[in-house]
C-alpha cells in the first residue's frame, strides 16, 4: 500500500517536472529562433555602401548573434539539470544557461550565477539556506529520473516529503561507461570542486591532487565560470588553456561547448608559436637541456653572435660604371669602399645599446654602416656631402647587391626557426654561442655532452621542446611584420570587394540574402572568415597576444622554458595551473610547484587542493598507492570513492606467447565492458611491437583514436585519459624507461575506472605484489 502511494507521488513529481522542463525548451526554441531571425535580419540590413561605421556595427551584432547562437546550440542535452528549495519556500532551476520567460522573469539559473551557488556547496552538516537539493536526470527533453537529497526534513512540505526519491546523483554519473571524451560535471560538482570553479579570477592558483581528483574538469568549469563571472574582460582577452597533447585536447574539447562557451583557446605547449605545430617529443636528454633555463642565455648568445664585425676592416666593392655588351649590363670599373674595424665595432655597439630586438636595431646598425661607406666613397671621389647628398648616398648604396650581402653577412635579418634550427646543425654555431667570448662571463653554458644532445641534421622536424626556443628566439628577434600587415590590408580590401560584388549580384538577382543562405550558414562564414573573427581566432594566431586567464593543464610536465613562453601570454598573472607532481613524467618537468612558479610569481600564488579521487576504484588504487609510497613517499595518494567490478589482476604470459594471449585478453575484456573504452599501455620502446599485436586498436595518436573501443598507447600519450579498462603491459620495462618510470607506472595504474589487468613476462616488480595476492 506504502509502496504504491510513494510509487504514485514519484509519477507525480516525474510529471510535474517534465511541464516545467518542457516549458524550458520551449522557452530555449524560442529564444534561439528570434537569434537566428536578428542574425538574418543583421546581413540584411543596411546597404552595401554603407558608412564603416554602420557596417562595423552591423558586424559587431552580428557577432554576438553568432555567438549566442553557438551557445544555444551547446546547451540542449541536460539544459537543465538541478533544482534547490530552500527554507522560504523560494524553489530555483538550476541549468547550462540563464533563460527568462515570456513575463521576462527568471525560469532557469545559468549555474555560475550567485543564485545557484547553494545547489554546490549544500552538505548536510552545512545545508545553507537549502531543505532539499534535486538532480534532474533528462534524457532528450524527457525527464527519466529524480534524485534528492533531502536537507532539512522537518521544514519540508508534505507533498513534497512523499515526493522524495534517487540515489546518490554523483555515483549514477560516476558508474557511466566512458565514451571516449570528457563529460561536463555540472550537475554533480563537489564543493571542494566548487571552490577551485569559483576561486577569484586574479592571482596564480594551483590546483594539485592526485590522479582522477577532477582537477581537469574543475578546471574547465572555472574556464566557463570566469567567462561568466568576468565577461567584459574576458572577452576582450581571452582564455587561453594549455594542455599536454592533441588527443588530450580532443578528449575534453567538448566540455567548455556544452557549458555553452566556446570562445576558449585550447592548445599545446608545441602549438604556442604560431606557424608551427610541434607534434614529436624529443629524447630525454634532449628535453632535459632545451627545458633547462640556461636555453634562454644560450638563444641570447645566439643572436648576438649573428652580429659580427670583421676581424680586419670591412672592404666592398662596388660598381663605378658598366655598360651594355650584347644586352647584357657588364661592370667595367669597381671601387672599392672601406669601414675600418673600429668603426665597425662602434656601429655595432650603437645599435646593440638602444636595447631592440634584433631585427629593430638592425636597422641602426645598417644605417651607420651606409654612413661610413657613402662618407668613404665621397673621400675617394673628393667630393663634399652635404646632409641631403648623404642620404642620397646611403640610398644608393644600399641598392647595390654586394653592399646589401656585406652588411646583410654583418648583420642578417633572422627570423626565429632560420636561428634556431642554424644554430642546432651547425655544431660550429652551437659552439660558439656555449663558449665564452669577449663580452661574456667566462662561462661555459653547456657541457660537451648537452651540446651532443642538441645536435640534429638540417631540417629536421620541430619538437615540443623547441618550441619555448621558437619564442625567446622571436622575442630578441623582435618581428619584422611590416610584409604581413601589408598583406593583412590587401586581404580585408579583397574581402570588402567580395563582399560588395555578392551584394550587388543579389541585388540584380533580386534575391534576398537570407533566402540564399539559412543564418548559422551565415554565421560560419561570418566567424571563419569575417572581418570580426573571434577572440579565440585572433589571439591563436598572434604569438603577441596577452590572454585575459590562462589555465595550464598537467602544469608538471611544462619545462623551466616552456614556463617563460606561456608566461609572456600572461603578464597580469592570472592564471589556474592544474596537475600532480606525483606524476611528473616529463624528464624537464616539475618536482615542486614553488621551484617553478617562484620565478614569477614568488610568494604569491595559491594552493588548492583535491583529495577525492572520482575515478579509480578502491582495490586499484590500493595498487596505485603501493606504486607511489615505493617512488614516491612524501606524495599522499587521494581517497576513492568507488569500488570497482573486479579485482586488478596480475597476468604472466612468456613474451612467446603474447601473439596469441594478448588479442585474447583484449577480447575478453571488451566484452566485460560492453559499449565502454578500453586501454592497452605500453613502454615507450615496445608501442609498435604490441600495436602489431592488436590490429583492431587504434594506435596513432590521431583525433579519432579515442573514438575507438580499445587503443595502444604509450604511457606518456595516456597522461589525463581515462579507460574503463586498462591493460599495462611490461611493467617492469616502464619502471626502467626513464627516471621518472615510478610515476608513469603510478600514471599507467590510474587510467582505469573499472577494471585494471597487468601483463607481465618476467617477474612481477615488487611494489605490485599486492596483485599476486602478496
Ligand atoms: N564532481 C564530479 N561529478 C562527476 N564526475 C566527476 C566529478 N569530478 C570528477 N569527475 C570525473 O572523474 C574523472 C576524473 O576527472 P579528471 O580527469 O578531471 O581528473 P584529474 O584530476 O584531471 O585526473 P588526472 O590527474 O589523472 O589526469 C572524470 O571522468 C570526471 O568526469
Amino acid at each position: 500500500m506504502e509502496r504504491r502511494a510513494s510509487e504514485n507521488a514519484r509519477a507525480e513529481a516525474l510529471r510535474a517536472e517534465q511541464a516545467y522542463v518542457s516549458m524550458l525548451y520551449h522557452r530555449l526554441d524560442t529564444v534561439r529562433e528570434r537569434a537566428d531571425k536578428a542574425l538574418s535580419a543583421e546581413f540584411g540590413r543596411g546597404t552595401p555602401g554603407g558608412t564603416r561605421q554602420a557596417r562595423f556595427e552591423r558586424d559587431v551584432a552580428a557577432h554576438e548573434h553568432a555567438r549566442r547562437i553557438t551557445q544555444l546550440a551547446g546547451v540542449e542535452r541536460g539544459l537543465c539539470f538541478g533544482r534547490t528549495d530552500d527554507a522560504d519556500g523560494e524553489t530555483y532551476y538550476i541549468g547550462r544557461v540563464g533563460l527568462r520567460g515570456a513575463d521576462n522573469e527568471l525560469v532557469l539559473i545559468d549555474w555560475r550565477a550567485p543564485a545557484a551557488r547553494p545547489f554546490y556547496t549544500a552538505t548536510p552538516s552545512d545545508p545553507g539556506p537549502l531543505v532539499r537539493r534535486r538532480h534532474l536526470h533528462t534524457r532528450g527533453r524527457t525527464v527519466v529520473d529524480l534524485d534528492d537529497e533531502v536537507f532539512d526534513l522537518g521544514r519540508m512540505s508534505e507533498p513534497d516529503r512523499r515526493t522524495l526519491v534517487g540515489e546518490a546523483a554523483l555515483m549514477a554519473a560516476l558508474r557511466r561507461g566512458r565514451t571516449g571524451r570528457m563529460g561536463d560535471v555540472v550537475a554533480t560538482i563537489q564543493t571542494e570542486q566548487d571552490q577551485v570553479i569559483r576561486s577569484g579570477l586574479p592571482g596564480a592558483l594551483v590546483v594539485q591532487g592526485g590522479p582522477g581528483t577532477g582537477k581537469t574538469v574543475a578546471a574547465l568549469h572555472r574556464a566557463a565560470y570566469l567567462l561568466y563571472a568576468h565577461r567584459d574582460t574576458l572577452e576582450r582577452r581571452g582564455v587561453l588553456v594549455v594542455g599536454p597533447n592533441a588527443m588530450f585536447l580532443r578528449y575534453i574539447g567538448h566540455v567548455l561547448p556544452s557549458l555553452g562557451e566556446t570562445d576558449v583557446v585550447l592548445t599545446t605547449v608545441g602549438e604556442l608559436y604560431p606557424g608551427v605545430r610541434a607534434t614529436v617529443a624529443d629524447e630525454p636528454a634532449a628535453a632535459i637541456v632545451k627545458g633547462d633555463p640556461r636555453m634562454a642565455e644560450l638563444v641570447r648568445r645566439a643572436v648576438r653572435d649573428r652580429q659580427r664585425v670583421p676581424s680586419g676592416d670591412l672592404e666592398v666593392l662596388i660598381a663605378v660604371r658598366t655598360s651594355l655588351r650584347d644586352g647584357v649590363e657588364v661592370v667595367v670599373e669597381q671601387m672599392a669602399l672601406r669601414m675600418d674595424h673600429a668603426t665597425c665595432v662602434r656601429a655595432r655597439e650603437r645599435a646593440r645599446a638602444v636595447r631592440s630586438p634584433h631585427n629593430v636595431a638592425r636597422k641602426l646598425f645598417i644605417d651607420s654602416a651606409l654612413t661610413a661607406l657613402a662618407l668613404d666613397e665621397a673621400r675617394q671621389l673628393d667630393r663634399p656631402l652635404d646632409e641631403e647628398d648623404l642620404r642620397y648616398a646611403r640610398k644608393a648604396l644600399w641598392q647595390m647587391p654586394s653592399v646589401r650581402k656585406a652588411l646583410d653577412r654583418l648583420w642578417p635579418l633572422l627570423t626565429p626557426e632560420r636561428l634556431i634550427s642554424e644554430l642546432f646543425s651547425d655544431p660550429e654555431a652551437l659552439r660558439s654561442a656555449v663558449s665564452s667570448g669577449d663580452d661574456r662571463d667566462g662561462v661555459m653554458l653547456l657541457t660537451p655532452e648537452e651540446q651532443q644532445a642538441l645536435l640534429r641534421p638540417s631540417g629536421a622536424p620541430w619538437t615540443t621542446g623547441d618550441v619555448p626556443l621558437l619564442d625567446e628566439a622571436a622575442e630578441l628577434l623582435g618581428e619584422d611584420d611590416s610584409a604581413a600587415r601589408a598583406a593583412e590590408r590587401a586581404a580585408r580590401r579583397e574581402r570588402q570587394a567580395d563582399e560588395l560584388y555578392a551584394r550587388e549580384v543579389l541585388e540584380i538577382t533580386g534575391v534576398a540574402e537570407e533566402e540564399m543562405l539559412d543564418s548559422r550558414t551565415l554565421a560560419g562564414r561570418h566567424l571563419t572568415d569575417g572581418p570580426a573573427a573571434t577572440t579565440a581566432e585572433r589571439a591563436a594566431r598572434d604569438r603577441q597576444w596577452v590572454y585575459g586567464h590562462v589555465i595550464v593543464d598537467e602544469a608538471q610536465e611544462l619545462s623551466a622554458m616552456a614556463w617563460r613562453t606561456v608566461m609572456r601570454r600572461i603578464p597580469t598573472r592570472s592564471l589556474t595551473i592544474v596537475g600532480d607532481v606525483a606524476q611528473t613524467g616529463s624528464a624537464a618537468g616539475a618536482r615542486s610547484w614553488r621551484d617553478m612558479l617562484d620565478p614569477y610569481v614568488k610568494g604569491r600564488w595559491r594552493e588548492a587542493r583535491l583529495l577525492v579521487n572520482y575515478r579509480t576504484p578502491a582495490e586499484i588504487m590500493e595498487v596505485a598507492t603501493d606504486v607511489l609510497a615505493a617512488v614516491a613517499p612524501d606524495q599522499e595518494p587521494p581517497i576513492s570513492v568507488r569500488d570497482g567490478e573486479a579485482p586488478p589482476r596480475a597476468l604472466r604470459i612468456p613474451g612467446a606467447d603474447l601473439a596469441v594471449a594478448l588479442p585474447e585478453l583484449v577480447a575478453s575484456e571488451l566484452a566485460e565492458i560492453g559499449d565502454g573504452r578500453l586501454a592497452v599501455l605500453t613502454p615507450d620502446a615496445r608501442h609498435r611491437e604490441i600495436a602489431a599485436l592488436l590490429p583492431q586498436a587504434a594506435s596513432a595518436l590521431t583525433a579519432d583514436a579515442l573514438d575507438s573501443p580499445s587503443v595502444v598507447l604509450t604511457v606518456t600519450q595516456s597522461k589525463g585519459l581515462e579507460f574503463d579498462s586498462v591493460v599495462v603491459v611490461a611493467p617492469d620495462e616502464i619502471l626502467a624507461q626513464s627516471p621518472k618510470g615510478g610515476q608513469d607506472l603510478y600514471v599507467a595504474i590510474t587510467r582505469a575506472t573499472r577494471r585494471l589487468m597487468v601483463v607481465h613476462e618476467g617477474e612481477l616488480p615488487p611494489m605490485l605484489s599486492r596483485l599476486n595476492g602478496d
